[in-house]
């Protein structure tokens, strides 16, 4: 599909997964790369992070400074302690709510929006960060005590509001950096709204404040870097601001020169976490919560496999640590995370820009047309589309899985919410089929993160986010469906695409 927006280059709009995995795969960077759409959007709240770049050497620079950063063993010993503090502060939250809510529903979106950016900060500045986005609404509860007192019939379908306290000028900056992204897309020209927008005092002060934090954090990760020079080992890395400027220093070192600590390759990935991480996993988990609620069956089932997966925790009547949350064997959980990243659709296209003249399933696509790849189209939300092999790509005919072999989930209702579709028989090592089932991420498609050399970043530091609020939110709540009127599945289309509704039902169980 093509489409035409008026003052705008046409955009073409692929829906086919097959295709879509082809471009994403085989034809990137070399014929698609990330499109200049994405950095005119994020341009004014983001300056320099390989998000925005072309699949180049800068790019390549940038990605160095990060490495290490998704694997497992900084996941598991700096990232999730920090993450895991943050999702029990929403815990926390939830049972105050959900004590004075007294089974009325209350909207979740700003707690979770909240708590996912402190996680993300945890994640960026470690433990002695001193700004929380969710604090100053526990802080506001504080002042509430009992339940709210209304059980009449004719407010018990409404849900109850509740303050949500001020932000401080740090996370107020962040915010407002992440609300003007949202601003600019979909405008006729995203240069020029950003243009007009930085003529405003308050984009301009929060560009400032953003710099201030984002260069304070640096000066302070140098400090202990200094500090600990020539027992680099010795450093305690508790967060990724440590780690970057730790490897900035040793690559430094080893090309004979002097480390940049506060280059604008340093600062725009430092802040580029956050524009990347936030938003797209508190809309996650946002789904998440509406699912689960939606389907008591599931959220049974999950809730007894956690409790079977991690006994010692049921037994000691307590909630599980970061250490035993990521250690949990439990394909169904697995399965769920999965299937919300599946119908959620939290990214609901996936940008590239033609490098090159060429063509998409026989139709001719100049060089530097935008495309546009659906997360949510025909084989993952809906039957698979018929195309004619021959109008494939060569790399696609050429590749192992070619030519009539396209994945979909035909075989199970693409549009239903049922994570046993990720639950596959496992085999015994001689191939034969066991009772037990196992949970398999290529048991169907998905293009939740993207494919391919510019596939998401996070990607890993997104399943542990999502393992550490999913296994505590279930642990500690069941979740009842709201009212109709309040369980829309509509969503806003922003950056990420977020539900119009997302409120909750909470009752807290015993441990
Ligand atoms: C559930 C949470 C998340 C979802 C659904 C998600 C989804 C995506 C998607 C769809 C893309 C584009 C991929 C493509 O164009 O092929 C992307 C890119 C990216 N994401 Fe995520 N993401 C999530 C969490 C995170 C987190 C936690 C971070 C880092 C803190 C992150 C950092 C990035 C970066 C840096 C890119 C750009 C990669 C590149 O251009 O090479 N994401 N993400």
């Amino acid at each position: 599909m093509q489409i035409f927006l008026p003052l705008k280059p046409p955009v073409v709009i692929v829906g086919d997964y097959e295709e879509a995995r082809d471009i994403l795969m085989r034809r990137c960077p070399r014929e698609f790369d990330r499109s200049k759409l994405l950095s005119d959007l994020l341009q004014g709240a983001l300056p320099d992070a390989h998000i925005m770049l072309r699949t180049d050497d800068t790019f390549r620079g940038h990605r160095r400074l990060l490495q290490d950063l998704m694997s497992p063993s900084f996941l598991r010993d700096v990232a999730a302690p920090n993450i895991y503090t943050q999702a029990y502060q929403l815990v926390r939250l939830w049972e105050t709510k959900a004590r004075v809510a007294a089974g009325r529903s209350f909207d979740a979106s700003d707690d979770i929006f909240k708590a996912a950016l402190d996680a993300v900060f945890g994640f960026a500045f470690g433990p002695s960060w001193p700004h929380s986005a969710l604090q100053p609404t526990i802080d506001a509860m504080g002042e509430l005590t009992g339940t709210s007192g209304e059980h009449r019939h004719d407010v018990e379908n409404s849900p109850v509001a509740f303050p949500e306290g001020e932000s401080d000028e740090v996370v107020a900056a962040t915010l407002g950096l992440i609300a003007a992204v949202e601003k600019v897309q979909g405008s006729l020209s995203m240069k020029l709204t950003w243009g007009l927008l930085s003529l405003t005092p308050t984009l301009r002060r929060a560009r400032r404040v953003r710099d201030a934090y984002v260069v304070k954090a640096l000066r302070d990760a140098a400090d202990l870097v200094n500090q600990a020079s020539g027992h680099s080992r010795r450093l305690r890395v508790a967060s990724a601001v440590d780690h970057m400027v730790l490897r900035e220093q040793k690559m430094a070192d080893n090309a004979g020169r002097r480390p940049d600590f506060f280059s604008s390759a340093m600062r725009g990935e430092l802040f580029g976490f956050i524009v990347g991480g936030h938003d797209t996993t508190s809309t996650t988990v946002a789904w998440g919560v509406k699912y689960l609620a939606d389907h008591a069956p599931v959220q049974d089932r999950l809730r007894d496999a956690l409790h079977s997966a991690c006994l010692p925790a049921k037994t000691q009547r307590r909630c599980p640590s970061a250490v035993e949350i990521l250690a949990l064997r439990a394909p169904y959980l697995d399965a769920v995370i999965e299937e919300i990243l599946r119908c959620g659709g939290t990214t609901p296209g996936l940008d590239r820009e033609a490098m090159v003249d060429t063509q998409i399933l026989g139709h001719a696509i100049p060089k530097g047309t935008t495309v546009l790849l659906l997360t949510q189209g025909p084989s993952i939300r809906s039957p698979p589309m018929r195309v004619d092999d021959h109008l494939r790509s060569a790399t696609y005919v050429s590749s192992a899985k070619g030519a009539g072999h396209g994945r979909s989930w035909s075989d199970h209702d693409p549009q239903a919410f049922c994570p046993d579709r990720w639950l596959v028989p496992s085999q015994d090592p001689h191939g034969q089929t066991m009772d037990q089932h196992v949970f398999d991420s290529t048991a169907g498609p998905t293009l939740a993160f993207g494919l391919g050399p510019r596939a998401c970043w996070g990607r890993r530091l997104a399943y542990v986010e999502l393992r550490l609020y999913l296994v505590l939110i279930v642990w500690n709540f069941h979740l009842s469906a709201c009212p109709p009127e309040l369980s829309s599945y509509s969503s806003i289309a922003g950056v990420t695409s977020k539900p119009k509704q997302c409120y909750v039902r909470l009752t807290k169980l015993g441990l």
